[in-house]
């Protein structure tokens, strides 16, 4: 989801809404073909009938490709290929003549309750996201950070996970506003922003924590692995090459990195403070590397 652009998010979010309502008119048409013991339509009594409906088709096209790791996306799929299954259930005893037993009903309406909680819990997520994001950057604000990394916490807690934190802050980037102006400063945290997040997994998250501080959150990730990371996209930072204003002399910064990773014996906001003890030892070692927690 970080790598989500905020068009992307804006637009899965329209189509969304846009399927959730033609759900409803496709309920309205289904309760009536029931309740009028008419001949239902061929879609709705096929095999595989989920895949012909107007949400059914969206889901499946390419261009939902970029949300199909999302667990929400996924239960979603589930919830309305059932609730397909129950219709096709009632609608075949109105071809076959038989009656609808209050049991076949019931089953329909709670897996019809179960979709829209589903297609809800979907848009609740995605429109969360693009609530709480920075405008400039794109990554996360400090708004709601505490509370997903709490969440990555208390599965750190009952030891199903591991989950690391990095936390990164450009260097001497007072230098690049002051000698370049402000507005190069900014396309330097944009550009940076998005090299990073191009070497994220879907589940990983960035947060603006600062003006040109930021932090990660990496679940399933040790100490080792997010430090080959961090490395990475320390690396990546170093390498750009920023054109400002069709200026010949090319923006070019470096970031210093702490890492650690949620720890049974700490809150949150003590490791949030172990980390940035690691940046800051990056800094104080001479900035552009990653120091690890020694305190873990
Ligand atoms: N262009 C731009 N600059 C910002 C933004 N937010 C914060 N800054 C600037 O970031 C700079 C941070 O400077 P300092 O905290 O002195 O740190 P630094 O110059 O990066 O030095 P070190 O961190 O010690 O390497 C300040 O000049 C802020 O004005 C922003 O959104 N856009």
């Amino acid at each position: 989801m970080a790598s989500f652009t905020n068009q992307q998010l804006q637009l899965i979010i329209a189509q969304l809404d846009q399927a959730i309502f033609s759900h409803d008119q496709w309920y309205k048409h289904i309760l009536r073909t029931l309740i009028l013991r008419i001949p239902p339509e061929k879609a709705d009594i096929a095999p595989e009938s989920h895949r012909h409906c107007h949400f059914g088709q969206w889901y499946e096209s390419s261009q939902a490709f970029f949300i199909r790791e999302n667990p929400a996306f996924i239960s979603l799929g589930y919830a309305h290929k059932k609730m397909h299954i129950s219709a096709q259930n009632l609608l075949q005893k109105i071809c076959d003549g038989s009656l609808i037993l209050s049991i076949d009903w019931d089953s329909f309406d709670k897996d019809i309750d179960k979709m829209r909680l589903a297609f809800q819990n979907l848009r609740h997520e995605f429109a969360a996201i693009e609530k709480n994001r920075d405008p400039l950057t794109e990554a996360q604000t400090r708004d709601g950070m505490l509370a997903e990394i709490r969440d990555q916490n208390a599965l750190v807690q009952r030891e199903q996970q591991n989950c690391a934190l990095v936390m990164f802050d450009l260097d001497h980037f007072k230098q690049v506003n002051d000698t370049y102006g402000h507005l190069a400063g900014d396309l330097v945290l944009v550009s940076t922003v998005q090299r990073i997040k191009a070497l994220l997994r879907p589940y990983d998250r960035i947060y603006r924590y600062g003006g040109e501080e930021f932090i990660i959150c990496m679940p399933r990730t040790t100490l080792a692995q997010a430090h080959i990371v961090a490395e990475r996209m320390r690396e990546a930072i170093a390498e750009q090459n920023i054109q400002f204003n069709n200026s010949r002399e090319l923006l070019r910064v470096t970031a210093s990195f702490g890492v650690t990773i949620l720890t049974q014996l700490r809150s949150v906001e003590e490791s949030i403070d172990y980390v940035d003890k690691a940046m800051y030892e990056a800094k104080r070692a001479g900035r552009n590397r990653v120091v690890d927690d020694v305190n873990l």
